[in-house]
């Protein structure tokens, strides 16, 4: 079944047309790579499935509800989280804050609940603790709960971000180049994340340039260029794509895009 469906979206910038009448779903348990050059539309994408920009034309829906004009508090709310490719941490506060943050968009006490703090309220708070503790050691951050989030290794803190997406509950989780930044052992780690989220049964949709990531870690490619969808299939299939090979994988087929 589908969980995500993208109905040619488009979204312009003035003169430009960022993302042209784009067309792809995301099936429940797979995890979903979106490929491309820089400055082909990718992150435009995922603004515009989390609402944080509204398509000119075409529909985002999720489970059959179409998410085009909702709030991204509400599309959270819905079940899809994201990370971001420039790193959006509060970083001045402790990494288990950090995931307790995410947790709060599930909270079920009301104001008076809080102001009062009454037995309900002590006890969802304990629930959300505990979620987040586990949703941390998921990630292997289990060791740097006190911590300040700025006091984490920058690959650290993109598995802090996951942690944090996590802990909404979300069904669609969003990923924007979660590699970036990391060296070579940290992607191998974020690989075998992104393999136990899917045993969890998560669906991913990600966007990434390291190509090892996208090959190993994907059930399905999407590429777009010039802000079209040029090719989908699976890594095998788009690696062999004349039209992909030209447009961004390099004639040599190497991993020159890492
Ligand atoms: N808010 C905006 N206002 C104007 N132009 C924008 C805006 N956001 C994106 N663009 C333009 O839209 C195009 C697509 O950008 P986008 O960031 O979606 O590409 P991308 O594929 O994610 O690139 P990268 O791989 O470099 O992150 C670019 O030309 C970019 O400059």
């Amino acid at each position: 079944m589908n969980l995500l469906v993208l109905d040619r979206i488009t979204r312009r910038f003035g003169g430009l047309t960022a993302v042209n009448n784009v067309s792809f779903t995301v099936a429940e348990g797979q995890v979903v790579g979106l490929i491309g050059p820089n400055g082909a539309g990718k992150t435009t994408v995922f603004n515009l499935i989390t609402g944080n920009y509204r398509p000119d034309e075409g529909s985002v829906i999720l489970e059959e509800r179409f998410l085009n004009g909702l709030a991204p508090h509400r599309i959270v709310q819905l079940g899809i989280a994201r990370t971001f490719q420039t790193i959006r941490l509060f970083q001045n506060m402790s990494v288990i804050e950090n995931v307790l943050a995410g947790c709060h968009c599930r909270m079920r006490t009301g104001i008076f609940g809080s102001l009062l703090h009454t037995p309900g309220q002590r006890r969802e708070e304990r629930e959300q603790l505990n979620r987040a503790l586990a949703e941390l050691a998921f990630v292997g951050l289990q060791e740097s709960g006190q911590q300040l989030a700025k006091n984490l290794s920058y690959g650290n803190q993109r598995l802090l971000e996951i942690a944090r997406a996590l802990a909404t509950s979300p069904k669609l989780l969003i990923l924007d180049e979660p590699a970036g930044g990391m060296n070579e052992q940290e992607t191998q780690q974020l690989i075998a994340l992104i393999v136990r989220l899917r045993a969890r049964g998560l669906t991913i949709l990600l966007i990434e340039h390291d190509m090892k990531l996208v090959m190993k870690a994907c059930d399905r490619l999407v590429v777009i260029e010039y802000g079209s969808k040029i090719a989908e299939g699976t890594p095998e299939e788009i690696q062999r794509d004349p039209r992909v090979i030209a447009a961004y994988l390099g004639t040599d087929n190497d991993d020159s895009k890492d």
